[in-house]
Formats: C-alpha cells, structure tokens, sequence
C-alpha cells in the first residue's frame, strides 16, 4: 500500500547481490508508475526507466530534451512504487562531468539502484538509429570518474553505455568498453550489438555485468531469455516494449470509437476495473479508513 516497502539502499544492495548470481535479471520498463506495480507483481527482477519512454510521454524525440528534474522526478515516481530495483536511463549525463556529478546524486536521490551514462555527443538519439556521434574516449573515462566519485552509497550502480559500435565497430566497442571499466564503471551496456557473437565478445573482455538491450524495431535481433543467459549477458531491458503495447492499444481503440460509434467490442481486451482496483491495492487503504473501501464491485458490469 502507498509505496515500496524497501528503501533505496536495500534495493541497491539487493541488486549487487542479483548480479552476483550470474542470473539473467530482466527489467521491462515502466512507462509510468502504476505499469511499474505491475512489473512488480509478474515477478520480474527489476524495473527499468527509459529515458526514451520519459520523452515519448512529454511527447518529445528522445535527442535529449528532457531535463535532470524531470527524468528524477519521473524516476522517483516510478522507483517508489516498486520493491524492485530500478534501473534509469541518465543519457549522456546531462551535461559536462560536473553536471554528471549532480545527476549521479539528485538520481540517487530518487531512490535509484542504478544508472547508465552514456557516450554519446549532445544531441543524443537512440542507440539504434544510423547517424550517431560518441565523444572521444578522454571524455567518456571523465564522465564516468565523475559518476562514480559522486555517489554516496557504494551501491549505487554506476553502468557505463557506449554507442561506438555503430560508429567504428566491435573492437572499438570493447576498447571503450574496457577503458570505462577501468575508469570505475560498475556495468557496461554495449548499444546496438547486431548478434550474440557480439554479446559474447564484450562478455569475454570485461570482468563486469553487461546489460542487453531488447528494444523492438532496433538494430539488435530480438533473442530470448535463455539465449541471453547462455552467452553470459547479466541484465536485459525491454525499454519501451510496454509503452509500444500499450500505445498499440490504444490506437486501436480509438479507431474502433470511429468504426463502431463505442469501445463494446474491445472491453475484453481492457484491464478490468476489478483487476486494476486490485493492483492498486485499493482494498488495503481500508485500514486507515474503513469508510474508503466499503464498496463491492457486484452491481457494476
Ligand atoms: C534504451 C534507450 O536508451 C531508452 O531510452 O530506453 C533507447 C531505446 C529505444 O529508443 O529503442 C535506446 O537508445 O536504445
Ligand atoms: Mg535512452
């Protein structure tokens, strides 16, 4: 009821004890903060906080519009309604390696296990788009020394991200990859690896977890589970899937409005009122105030 029951610290110690495993932790991305509740519920291992879910709902591109106030005010939102981890998308950082320093701890602030920052120049754009630009390898190490020395809990999951191997190619993918890790990065997040060769290659030259990025439409094969666990990847986002499907929805059903002149025929497919009572854990507000919940839902259809 009202908010995890786990504090930010035990959830980012919990996550270092996860990636410890060596299993595969999957983390959808809530694209608001009631989807993170029912990430919860499935039994998932974490919640991930996409920054281009963040934008899309501003109705923005994701070229690094949104602020740091923003994306930790976003971050909170959803990272308080969950027991889970959570992972979010810091972008480049949000400006030089001083302003990574304040966004390592307003996100920490947010109640965040963890963050990636990446190596793109601003203005950013998804990782799986044509026409990238990183910056030079100085700056990246700068970043990421920058995010690690700001943070207050140890815990706190600094994941460095390279977008090079759409620019330059594998090798250069792992010589960054490398150099971030030796610049203190916790995690690597290699972008846009074409085949699990590529996984399995990063895999082999860092001693650190990896995250796979399962984003639809991209520039990545979309691998299953175990694929990913076999060639030793530790994490993997679904960023925006959930947003894509609900928005799908969405569309549908205001087509159907148009066509059919109401929603009958797509009630089926709807969350019911019930099931969503449920996941809000209406119910147990009662416990303040027994004249909140004293309703049954018999009389409604
Ligand atoms: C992971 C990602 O950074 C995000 O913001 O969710 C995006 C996802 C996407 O645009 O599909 C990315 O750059 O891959
Ligand atoms: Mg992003």
């Amino acid at each position: 009821m009202l908010y995890s029951t786990v504090t930010p610290a035990d959830k980012r110690a919990a996550l270092r004890a996860a990636l410890a495993s060596g299993e595969l932790l999957r983390f959808p991305g809530a694209f608001n903060p009631l989807s993170a509740r029912l990430i919860t519920e499935k039994g998932f291992e974490g919640v991930y906080i996409s920054g281009a879910v963040i934008s899309a709902d501003l109705g923005l591109p994701d070229i690094g519009l949104t602020t740091l106030t923003e994306v930790a005010g976003r971050a909170a939102q959803i990272s308080r309604m969950s027991d889970l981890p959570s992972l979010v998308d810091a972008d480049t950082g949000f400006g030089e390696p001083m302003n990574v320093a304040r966004t390592v701890q307003q996100l920490e602030d947010a109640g965040v296990a963890g963050l990636h920052i990446e190596d793109q120049v601003n203005p950013k754009r998804c990782g799986h788009l044509d026409g990238k630009a990183v910056v030079d390898e100085d700056t990246a190490i700068k970043r990421i020394k920058a995010a690690v020395s700001a943070r207050r809990d140890a815990n706190l999951l600094i994941m460095a991200r390279t977008d090079i191997r759409a620019l330059d190619g594998l090798n250069s993918a792992i010589d960054r990859a490398k150099a971030l890790v030796d610049a203190g990065a916790d995690a690597i997040f290699p972008e846009a690896m074409v085949d699990l060769a590529e996984f399995e290659a990063v895999r082999a030259a860092v001693d650190v977890p990896i995250l796979a990025n399962m984003t639809e439409f991209g520039k990545s094969e979309l691998f299953t589970n175990q694929q990913l666990a076999d060639v030793g990847v530790n994490i993997v986002i679904y960023p925006v899937s959930l947003l894509r499907l609900a928005m799908g929805a969405a569309e549908r059903g205001l087509d159907t409005i148009l066509a059919e002149g109401s929603l009958t025929s797509r009630v089926p497919e709807m969350q019911t009122r019930a099931r969503l009572y449920e996941l809000l854990d209406y119910q147990s507000y009662g416990s303040f105030d027994t004249s909140v919940f004293n309703f049954t839902l018999d009389g409604n259809r």
